[in-house]
C-alpha cells in the first residue's frame, strides 16, 4: 500500500495484518508517516495505490453514514486527551456514551442509569473512581489520558487506534497508560494499533512491533523475538 501527499511519497509499500485482540506497536521516529496510516484505518486519508480493510471494510469505499457506522467500531487515543476540562472524569466518560442516545445531555443525572452504571465500572477499570467528580483539568496528565480511555471503553471498540497517546507524560505515567490500555486490550479483546516513539516503552506493552522509517517498515516482529539492540540496529543499517 503506497500513500503519497503530491510528490511527497509518505507510504511506500507497507503491508499490515494485525490479528484480532492483537497490541501492535508502531515505532519511528517524527515523520516516519505512523500518523498517516493510522489516518489511513481510520478513513481520513485514502491510499494511493493498494487497498486497505479495517474491521473487513474498506474505508476509502464507504458512504458518509458507513464511514460514521464504521467508526463507532473503532475507538480512538490521541496525544491531546480531548477531554473538557470543565467537566467532571464522570461526564466526560458518559459522553463516550452519547452515541446511543438521541438527546444531548446536560449534567450527570440526566443520562440514563445503565449508562452511568457502565461510566462508574470503566472508570473503576481504569483506577480512576474516587476520582469521578473531579474536574479533568485538575487531573495529571496519566490521569487524563486514562479517562479519555474510559470514554473510548463505553464504545465497545473493536479496533483502538492510539496516536502517540503517552507523548506528553513522564515515563513513570506513560507505562501506566499503555499498561492500563494492554490490560483492557486483553480483557474485552479489542485490538489496539500504537504509535510511540520509545522503543522501550513498545518492548514493555506491544505483542508485536513495526518499526517505521521513512515511509517502509524496517522490521516487523513478535515483540517477544526482539530486543532494543535489534530495533537500534535495525534503525542503523536503514539510515545508511
Ligand atoms: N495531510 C497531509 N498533507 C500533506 N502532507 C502530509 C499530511 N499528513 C502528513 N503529511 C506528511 O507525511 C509525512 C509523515 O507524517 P506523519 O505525521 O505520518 O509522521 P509520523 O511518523 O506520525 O510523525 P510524528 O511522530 O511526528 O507524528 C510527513 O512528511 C508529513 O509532512
Amino acid at each position: 500500500m503506497h500513500k503519497r501527499f503530491g510528490d511527497n511519497h509518505v507510504l511506500q509499500g507497507v503491508e499490515l495484518k494485525a490479528h484480532p485482540g492483537e497490541f501492535v506497536a508502531l515505532v519511528g521516529p517524527s515523520g516516519a508517516g505512523k500518523s498517516t496510516l493510522l489516518q489511513l484505518l481510520n478513513g481520513g486519508h485514502v491510499a494511493t495505490e493498494g487497498t486497505v480493510s479495517v474491521l473487513g471494510v474498506n474505508p476509502a469505499q464507504c458512504s458518509r453514514r458507513h464511514l460514521r457506522e464504521l467508526r463507532t467500531r473503532i475507538g480512538f487515543v490521541f496525544q491531546q486527551f480531548g477531554l473538557v476540562g470543565r467537566l467532571s472524569a464522570l461526564e466526560n466518560v458518559l459522553m463516550g456514551g452519547l452515541g446511543s442516545l438521541k438527546m444531548p445531555r446536560y449534567g450527570i443525572m440526566t443520562y440514563p442509569r445503565a449508562l452511568r452504571e457502565r461510566a462508574n465500572e470503566n472508570l473503576e477499570r481504569v483506577g480512576l473512581l474516587d476520582f469521578r467528580f473531579q474536574r479533568t483539568d485538575t487531573l495529571s496528565g496519566g490521569q487524563q489520558q486514562r479517562v479519555a480511555i474510559a470514554r473510548m471503553l463505553m464504545q465497545d471498540a473493536e479496533l483502538v487506534l492510539a496516536d502517540e497517546p503517552v507523548a506528553s507524560l513522564d515515563p513513570a505515567a506513560s507505562v501506566s497508560v499503555l499498561e492500563t490500555l494492554k490490560k483492557l486490550s486483553a480483557e474485552d479483546g479489542f485490538t489496539v494499533m500504537c504509535s510511540l516513539h520509545q522503543v522501550d516503552l513498545a518492548l514493555q506493552v506491544s505483542d508485536r512491533i513495526v518499526a517505521v522509517r521513512d515511509g517502509r517498515f524496517i522490521l516487523d516482529t513478535p515483540t517477544s523475538q526482539t530486543d532494543e539492540q535489534e530495533i537500534r540496529t535495525v534503525y542503523a543499517a536503514a539510515r545508511s
